[in-house]
């Protein structure tokens, strides 16, 4: 989980993905699935990809009644993914149901996929949480309430920004994983993202992995994309 960085499929469809991972091929990655190709593909796209070694975030957000989460967790641990998340607005009670799931559906001797929870999605201001969620707190504040509420209910972290994460691992520590998409390069465009960062600021933050999406998969030549952005995540020249 350390270091990594994660590329979001956000695809349409398995033969989009397929191609996309052509240039890869030998290398094993740590790639997202997420709503859009999960809800087109179904576990079909989970066997492939780990056909091919690759390290597996199912990202679906679950946020439900504890009762629905703790269920839909015992299903979805049986993919037997590395990383999969829920949403913190759900309470603590929901993301404790979610861990049940995801032991329940854990088959004996194996370990449970790792399992965070999303704070405030990085598509939100401050200005939106205040007006639209009506809670008057700091961002800041929201999400590190949010964390705390993750850990105490037992998860193992949480999605965040990359300008939240130092003050979490300052509060919570460093083993509580910080993954952190709304990553760009200077040059890369915002999109829908409000708070970025980039991954030499998520590196000095002590973030534990970023999520990268459209700044390697739209990319003209999205492997020689990703060898940059690994240099920049790491630091080093690979
Ligand atoms: O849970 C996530 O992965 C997630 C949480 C969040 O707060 N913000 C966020 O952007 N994401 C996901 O991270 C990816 C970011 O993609 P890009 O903006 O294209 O780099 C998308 O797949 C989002 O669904």
């Amino acid at each position: 989980m350390d270091n990594s960085l994660i590329i979001a499929l956000d695809f349409a469809n398995g033969s989009e993905v397929r191609h996309f991972l052509k240039p890869f091929s030998g290398r094993q990655l740590f790639v997202k699935v997420g709503m859009e190709l999960y809800y087109r593909e179904g576990p079909s796209i989970i066997h492939l990809l780990k056909e091919s070694g690759h390290r597996i975030f199912l990202d679906l957000k679950l946020h439900d009644i504890p009762n629905t989460v703790k269920s839909a967790m015992k299903g979805l641990a049986r993919l037997d993914c590395d990383l999969v998340n829920v949403h913190a607005a759900g309470g603590k009670e929901m993301m404790q149901a979610a861990l049940e799931g995801l032991e329940a559906g854990t088959d004996a001797g194996r370990k449970r996929p790792a399992c965070i929870a999303v704070t405030q999605l990085t598509s939100t201001s401050e200005e939106q949480m205040n007006n639209e969620q009506l809670i008057p707190v700091s961002l800041k504040e929201s999400v590190l309430h949010y964390a705390s509420l993750t850990k105490e209910a037992g998860l193992d972290g949480v999605v965040c920004s990359a300008w939240e994460a130092a003050s979490i691992r300052e509060k919570l520590g460093p083993a509580f994983y910080t993954v952190t998409p709304g990553i760009r390069m200077k040059s890369d465009s915002v999109g829908d993202q409000k708070r970025v960062a980039t991954p030499e600021f998520a590196r000095n933050a002590g973030v534990t992995s970023i999520v990268v999406g459209r700044s390697i998969t739209r990319a003209a030549d999205p492997l020689k994309s990703y060898q940059q952005w690994l240099e920049s995540w790491k630091g080093v020249q690979l």
